[in-house]
């Protein structure tokens, strides 16, 4: 088993409003390892924006962290960053160790700013010598397929495809052993799809970065780069497993749901066909009582209306909330 990179202790983010608070991250534990890609899964407003900006530490009101514990392995020690100030999170973590592809990632370069300015904001905000970063950026554009004298062009000249790469090779100059993709491949059309995975497994092959978080709603491209899949309902994680367990033999109903609502190449996923949840996904300023999946649930027990099923290891290395997989069960 690969060493742990980073690990979360039932952390709580909730967008605290005037009157109501938006639970949603609400009680999620889990770790990172190095060397992995973890797909994070669920469907729109599951949360899953709202954990990688946790993970990330960019926490902005009203976004609030009310309650856990992030940590992360800087220099082969464990810190905290969750208490870090937000200037040391800028200093310390972001593009060093952290990186974010944002969901809009091809619109996130400013128009009218040349892209080799970005570079020189880096330089700026680490104290690095701005020529020697420049040619990390001229090596790095070459690495992702861009020609290095387009760092010197202005966003709108490059195609949405390599201006999405244009970012992941500067979020990764300084080999950040994070990389967290928010949605990096909705917007593209299927070819520029398949390359950005294949970019994005080249920088990890080549170790550029270590580890990486792939937040999607699309099943379909996640099998085929996750080692192991986080999937989320509701403001909490309801199964973790690695990808090859979960085609098989998801365990939570949501779970099995999700995965049948689209078709994959797998024998086992062609032969269980198509079908959809019924229902749909609550409010998160008043999630339903015990498991929050139980109104749509087809195997809903007494127990499910009343408990919340804790997160626990079923076989090694899947998790699982769920009633059914535990002795509870009436
Ligand atoms: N700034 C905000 N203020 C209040 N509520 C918010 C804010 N941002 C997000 N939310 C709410 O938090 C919940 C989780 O949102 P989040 O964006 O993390 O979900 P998501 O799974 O990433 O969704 P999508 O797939 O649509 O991007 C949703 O109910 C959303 O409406």
């Amino acid at each position: 088993m690969n060493e742990v990179l980073m690990r979360i202790e039932n952390a709580k983010a909730y967008y605290k409003l005037e009157k109501v608070s938006v639970r949603a991250v609400d009680g999620v534990s889990f770790e990172i390892f190095e060397d992995e890609v973890i797909g994070v899964v669920g469907e729109s407003g599951c949360g899953k924006t709202t954990l990688s900006n946790l993970i990330s530490m960019n926490i902005l009101k009203p976004l609030t962290l009310v309650e856990g514990k992030v940590f992360m392995k800087i220099d082969g020690k464990f810190e905290e960053i969750s208490s870090m100030s937000r200037e040391e999170v800028k200093k310390k973590l972001w593009g060093k160790e952290i990186t974010i592809v944002p969901q809009s990632a091809m619109n996130a370069l400013m128009p009218t700013i040349r892209m080799a300015k970005y570079v020189e904001h880096l330089a700026q905000s680490h104290e690095l010598n701005g020529k020697e970063l420049l040619q990390k950026a001229e090596k790095r554009f070459e690495e992702v397929g861009l020609n290095p004298l387009w760092l010197k062009r202005y966003p709108f000249e490059l195609s949405g495809g390599m201006r999405q790469r244009a970012v992941i090779a500067i979020a990764t100059i300084l080999n950040p052993k994070l990389l967290i993709a928010d949605e990096p491949t909705s917007a593209l059309d299927v070819v520029n799809q398949k390359v950005f995975l294949k970019v994005l497994m080249q920088l990890k092959r080549m170790g550029v970065v270590r580890s990486i978080i792939f937040i999607t709603h699309d099943i379909a491209t996640v099998r085929q780069i996750a080692d192991r899949i986080i999937v989320m309902y509701a403001g909490k994680i309801v199964e973790i497993s690695t990808m090859e367990k979960i085609l098989q033999r998801p365990l939570h109903p949501y779970t099995k749901g999700l995965f049948n609502s689209v078709l994959t190449p797998e024998p086992e996923v062609r032969r269980r066909g198509i079908s959809v949840i019924p229902g749909t996904p609550p409010n998160l300023i008043n999630p339903p009582s015990g498991c929050r999946f139980h109104p749509r649930c087809p195997h809903v027990m007494e127990v499910c209306k009343e408990r919340e099923p804790e997160l626990r290891e079923v076989e090694e290395g899947s998790k699982v909330a769920c009633f059914l997989y535990s002795e509870e069960r009436t």
